[in-house]
């Protein structure tokens, strides 16, 4: 072949054409990466997207410097997907091979490598281009494409990088963010430097005779230790068994007889235990299991409607169990990663090495490991986050997407918009494979589908021993205040309720879903709020930090003991944050241990896996928290579950408000009498007679999603039509109007004006400087939807002439 298409790693439209050189006509295929020189002397690593002979133009296209591999990196699958992507969510193709890819993957002239100081340099096991580089980066630490360049030859410098990536010398500068740290795990050995000294076993151990425990745990240790010299001693192996506690060993470690040390546990190499069986299904999960495979029969996909505390888990632990006999592999598509404990323990004692996870908390090197082990087919079943869909997948056969109304599936992390949930479901349609979609509270979509048995509707309705739902009431705030039964955000049976938990040793949850101590601090005498210098928001208080944040662009101030516009002293908060109900909570309940967990008390390292212990050791009584609460917490003792200012999660600008309001609600509910049955949950509203708390009270699904719905059906929402959010930002705010209005006439001269709505200024008129204005357009779910989308791109087309709007960012939210 003499020409070849090219993807680069840039936002730029279309793929690139370049001309296989003599060489290389042979070996270059269709998925490989190769090394391309674009736009003056810049190197980029591009994938080649097709092959072609003839090729008339008048340009003469540039040649391709080198094939970067032997065999296809990224999979036919792969590429229909990106192409699949690029045109339904409006984004190119050069954005998704830029999140696709782990950054050392797709080296470019901008790109450094960095030396890495963990292992001693084997000079003598180094080639040529090697030993220079090494060379070079202990004289400089950092260089980049280009500055290599100078003393390797082009066509060799990736695989000069790509061998000391493998060996650990150097690493591609991550100026992303925090490295990922891995589980530190604590073990003990006997101190044989002190072994030496002292120069006798027997004198060290007489002189522990007068310390009987510290003398015994010394013998358990040694003894280990002689026994199995190679195999490390657990500190929680020592202390399972119960006999010791921790001031014995510090002790014995003060003595300088015993060391502690930590080694990283690498969750993929060294899981050690036995490998175990899953328990028995119930009745109820079997049929539900089969349920799945006669729809699995019928090339049919799965949304499993299990109510909290069913097993799911177990259902999946199953499906997964089939995929792998038969050969095939797994992705497992979870929210977020921090919250895997339990299925991830479950899969690792069954599944061990042959277990996988790919999320963005690990660093790129991590990543670059994961992917070559997918590649090489070296897992069976892959954990991961959004990002794992574009894993080089060679012999997919299930995808399992976890919680699948979770917003995180939609997160806007990346530079372009897209719903992991749906691709997934296009991914499977690609690679022939099956899908489950599992949730205890469906979106309304995916809800719709099965109803529509376009996927099929797998209910499971009992939870794990049969064991009864929660009961739900509702709290009239406005009651309790005329009857003074209230106390700051709780009334008085809120109060009542706790303190019944309390005295039974049970747990309880209070969920506030708004972070910060309070929205905004006002000045009482002139009314001056502080707003970000970067968004049109007022900052939020945060108590602990004590500072001002912006929840937008992380902007942080400090709290202003005056008010900086009248230099009033009298400042005054307005607004309930979590942090202040947790205040609120630990001086009405001082007895009680009160922990809260929300991002901002998450982000220390460990925060989230020490909660989580605290919490199944039942040593925290009472967890205030946003929605993340909701997620994964499968503790018994916890029976209660209160939200005090409920209002909070339904007024809210967004149509998918109450919908959002039912799954917090009922995921949070969730949590609370798993296994005793006693869960209760009790809801404070100023409106009790709204019809979203009766329908959450009574819990009965077709109701509920048949009210959903109808409003969207009223209002013309999703699932009755397919919506697109144009979003256009620029610093200059005249500019971008002028802008929006011309695309706003572009776009109403093709597409009828019931589908357009806009442009408008966004409801947060600025963020990060940026002003935003916004299109939604509404277009029908039929025939029509692939005619306007046309008509959308032609209308684009029209918009990029003019150089002048060449600056104006544009975002497209599909389906958002
Ligand atoms: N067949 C089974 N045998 C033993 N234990 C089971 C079985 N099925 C479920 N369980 C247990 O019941 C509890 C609830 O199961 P699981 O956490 O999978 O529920 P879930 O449907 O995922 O709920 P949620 O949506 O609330 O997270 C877990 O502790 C789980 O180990
Ligand atoms: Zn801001």
């Amino acid at each position: 072949m003499n020409f070849a298409q090219i993807i680069l790693p840039l936002n730029l439209k279309g793929t690139f054409t370049y001309k296989v050189p003599e060489d290389l006509m042979e070996k270059i295929e269709v998925g490989m990466r190769v090394l391309i020189p674009f736009g003056g002397k810049k190197i980029y690593t591009g994938i080649v997207a097709e092959l072609f002979d003839e090729f008339e133009d008048s340009f003469v296209p540039k040649e391709i410097i080198n094939l970067l591999d032997s065999q296809p990196i990224v999979p036919k699958q792969q590429l229909e997907f990106w192409n699949w992507m690029s045109s339904y969510y409006l984004c190119n193709l050069g954005e998704i091979y830029r999140f696709a890819f782990p950054s050392s993957l797709k080296l470019e002239s901008e790109t450094y490598v960095r030396l890495l100081s963990e292992r001693t340099i084997d000079w003598q096991n180094l080639d040529a281009n090697e030993t220079y580089l090494l060379q070079a980066l202990e004289v400089r630490q950092m260089l980049n494409l280009q500055e290599i360049e100078a003393f390797i030859p082009k066509k060799e410098i990736i695989k000069t990088i790509n061998a000391l990536i493998d060996e650990r010398y150097i690493s591609v500068d991550e100026k992303i963010t925090e490295k990922y740290k891995a589980k530190e795990i604590a073990y003990l050995r006997i101190n044989n430097e002190e072994l030496k000294i002292k120069n006798s076993l027997a004198e060290i151990i007489s002189s522990l005779k007068n310390a009987r425990k510290q003398q015994e745990l010394f013998l358990l240790i040694l003894d280990k230790e002689t026994e199995n010299p190679e195999k490390p001693i657990r500190k929680s192996e020592i202390f399972d068994e119960g006999n010791f506690n921790n001031s014995q060993l510090k002790s014995l470690i003060e003595k300088k007889l015993v060391q502690e040390y930590y080694l990283e546990k690498d969750r993929i190499d060294s899981y050690e235990g036995e490998l175990e069986e899953i328990e028995q299904l119930t009745e109820n999960q079997k049929l539900a299991v089969s349920e799945i495979n006669k729809a699995f029969q019928e090339d049919k996909n799965v949304l499993l409607h299990g109510i909290t505390s069913s097993g799911k888990t177990h259902i999946y632990l199953e499906k997964i169990e089939d995929c792998v006999n038969s050969e095939k592999n797994v992705l497992l598509l979870l929210p977020e990663i921090a919250l895997t404990k339990q299925i991830t323990i479950r899969l690792e004692k069954k599944y061990g090495k042959k277990l996988g996870f790919y999320h963005n908390k690990l660093t790129d090197f991590e990543r670059v490991e994961v992917w070559r082990k997918i590649k090489k087919n070296e897992l069976q079943i892959l954990i991961g986050t959004r990002n794992s869909l574009f894993l080089p997948f060679e012999n997919l056969g299930l995808i399992i997407v976890d919680e699948e109304h979770d917003s995180a599936y939609k997160s806007r992390d990346s530079n372009f918009f897209f719903n992991a949930k749906d691709s997934a479901m296009m991914l499977a349609e690609f690679y022939n494979s099956r899908m489950v979609l599992g949730s205890a509270t469906p979106s309304l979509e995916s809800y719709d589908l099965a109803m529509k048995d376009k996927i099929r509707y797998v209910p499971l309705n009992e939870r794990f021993g049969n064991v009864d739902v929660p009961k739900f009431e509702i709290i009239d705030v406005k009651e309790a205040q005329s009857q003074k039964k209230i106390i700051g955000n709780f009334s008085q049976k809120m109060v009542d309720e706790i303190n019944l938990q309390l005295e039974h040793k049970k747990q309880s949850i209070i969920l506030h879903n708004r972070r910060g101590y309070a929205n905004v601090i006002e000045c009482e005498t002139c009314g001056h709020v502080t707003y970000c210098s970067n968004c049109d928001v007022v900052m939020t208080y945060h108590k602990s930090a004590n500072e001002l944040k912006c929840h937008y662009c992380g902007h942080r101030a400090g709290k202003p003991t005056t008010c900086p516009s009248c230099h009033g002293a009298n400042l005054n908060t307005k607004g309930v944050g979590v942090e202040q109900i947790e205040e609120e909570t630990q001086k009405i309940f001082s007895e009680a241990e009160v922990d809260r967990m929300d991002v901002d008390a998450m982000r220390k390292k460990f925060a989230y896996e020490k909660l989580y212990e605290k919490l199944e050791n039942g040593e925290t009584d009472i967890l205030v928290g946003t929605q993340m609460i909701s997620k994964g917490l499968d503790f018994e003792n916890i029976e209660l579950v209160v939200i005090p200012k409920a209002d909070a999660l339904i007024y809210v600008q967004d149509f998918r408000a109450e919908e959002r309001a039912y799954q917090l609600i009922t995921q949070v509910a969730g949590r609370a009498g798993r296994v005793s049955g006693e869960g209760k949950i009790l809801i404070q509203t100023y409106n009790p007679s709204h019809s979203i708390f009766e329908l959450i009270k009574n819990q009965n699904v077709k109701e509920i999603y048949d009210y959903f719905l109808d409003e969207r059906k009223k209002f013309l929402y999703p699932p009755f039509v397919k919506l697109i959010m144009i979003e256009l930002k620029h610093r200059k705010e005249d500019k971008l109007n002028r802008a929006s209005q011309f695309l706003g006439s572009v776009l109403r001269k093709y597409i009828p004006e019931e589908c357009i709505l806009g442009p408008e200024k966004s409801p947060i008129a600025r963020i990060n400087n940026l002003y935003q204005y916004q299109i939604l357009l509404k277009f029908p779910k039929n025939k029509n939807y692939k005619i306007y989308k046309e008509l959308l791109s032609k209308s684009l087309e029209e918009f990029d002439e003019i150089t002048a709007y060449k600056s104006i960012k544009r975002d497209f939210l599909v389906d958002f």
